[in-house]
């Protein structure tokens, strides 16, 4: 950065718009994402992109009855910049196989697309699974199958297992 610029602002900073998740919520919105995904179903396979398709696959795999999990592991967000894509871990020979190479009965799972890169590059991998994912931003939303609830771009969502309970001062007091 240049003497005078303006700081470069993450991408959390950039969204402004912030939609805490609840525990409780996010349980009710995996939920009804199942309700939707066994209409589309059965799958052999629930692949969960990592970390956080972890919790929403655990869900899922838990309503449709799958109990072959596999993941695939990027890592991409710095806490809220994106850098460049890195595939820590690929999808198993196993679930490729139950999957015919292409991906056809798998399940991807993540927990939102927003630009919509990781869910690409998945897609990419298993161009005939099902992408499923519990909240789409605009830009990636083209990519997903099913979700349950879009958000606008400007919008950032904080996850229950990045946040925790904190005081917050009365509105009279100063508080935005
Ligand atoms: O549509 P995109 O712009 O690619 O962003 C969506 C991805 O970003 C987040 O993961 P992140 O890379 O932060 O890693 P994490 O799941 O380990 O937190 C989120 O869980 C999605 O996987
Ligand atoms: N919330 C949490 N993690 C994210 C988001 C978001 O809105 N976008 C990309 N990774
Ligand atoms: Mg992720």
């Amino acid at each position: 950065m240049m003497a005078g610029d303006a700081p470069e602002l993450s991408a959390q900073e950039r969204a402004g718009r912030p939609f805490p998740v609840s525990w409780d919520q996010f349980h009710r919105d995996c939920r009804a994402l199942t309700w939707r995904l066994n209409e589309v179903g059965p799958f052999h396979a629930v692949i969960a992109i990592t970390r956080g398709g972890l919790v929403p696959a655990a869900i899922v795999a838990r309503e449709l009855g799958v109990r072959v999990i596999d993941t695939v592991c990027i890592a991409s967000y710095d806490h809220d910049k994106q850098g460049e894509l890195q595939v820590l871990k690929g999808i198993s020979e196993q679930a490729m196989k139950l999957g015919g190479g292409t991906g056809k009965g798998l399940l991807i799972v993540d927990d939102l697309v927003d630009t919509g890169k990781t869910g690409k590059l998945v897609r990419e991998m298993l161009p005939d699974a099902h992408f499923a994912t519990v909240y789409a931003k605009p830009k990636g939303r083209p990519l997903v199958d099913t979700f349950i609830t879009e958000v606008s771009q400007d919008t950032w969502i904080f996850f229950p297992w990045d946040t925790a309970l904190s005081y917050h001062p009365p509105l009279r007091d100063g508080a935005a």
